[in-house]
């Protein structure tokens, strides 16, 4: 039976430091270090082995995954990073405070830049510290400005769809190690959740979810491998 296990990142630097991350690259902090060894062991101890791995551009993500391969004994298993797999860019709000930005606009505001399905936080500025476009790994890549999770899932599900499901539909243990809002996409249409009901989904840091597939590709009911 096909199996999906989806890890977001152990804890980020601003993670930490509550700040808005997006497509910022941030490292992981000593304790999603952890996090992320943690995740490795429960694979091993559970016996639930990735046999192919899927992955951001990001650092946070890179390294979750390969601390829990390393953990779990698979860091030779073959890795497809993509962009698609980001985090949801976070405009003009990247490198903020999230405490200071409620203070400064109103936990209303903020909560709708955090939680709501289609607007997505004011854009970022041309010439932006944060700005990633002129990073050589986006090279060739239309780098958005802003995403709400609505376009997020523009870009996370084709490449799900036509990357990833055929893998996993070949009958492979497919790892994704990714991001919140890049899972919350995916977990939004793997479980069926409505566009209102998706904005209280919390993915926890280093913690895997899995889904297991029938024969027709159809995912069960998705759990937390600690309580398997
Ligand atoms: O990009 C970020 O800041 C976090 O990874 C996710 O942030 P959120 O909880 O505000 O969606």
């Amino acid at each position: 039976m096909p199996k999906l296990i989806l890890v977001r990142h152990g804890q980020s630097q601003w993670n930490l430091e509550n700040r808005f991350t997006g497509w910022w690259d941030v490292d992981l902090t000593e304790k999603g270090v952890e996090e992320a060894k943690a995740a490795g062991r429960l694979m091993k101890d559970k016996g639930v082995l990735p046999t192919v791995c899927f992955t951001s551009f990001q650092t946070r993500a890179i390294k979750t995954l390969n601390l829990a391969l390393e953990e779990a004994g698979r860091l030779w298993l073959p890795v497809t990073k993509d962009w698609r797999l980001n985090e949801r860019h976070y405009g003009g709000l990247t490198g903020l405070n999230k405490q200071e930005t409620r203070d400064k606009h109103g936990d209303e505001q903020v909560h709708i830049w955090r939680r709501s399905f289609d607007t997505p936080p004011p854009p970022m500025e041309p010439g932006s510290e944060y700005d990633p476009g002129a990073d050589p790994r986006y090279e060739g890549i239309d780098v958005p400005h802003t995403e709400s999770l609505k376009l997020t899932i523009e870009r996370v599900l084709p490449y799900w769809e036509s990357v990833i499901l055929p893998v996993l539909a070949s009958g492979e243990t497919v790892i994704i190690s990714a991001h919140g809002n890049s899972l919350r996409a995916l977990v939004k249409h793997l479980s069926n959740i409505s566009d209102e009901d998706i904005t209280g989904l919390e993915i926890p840091t280093g913690q895997p979810i899995i889904y297991d597939f029938d024969d027709d590709m159809v995912p069960g009911e998705r759990y937390y491998l600690k309580d398997a």
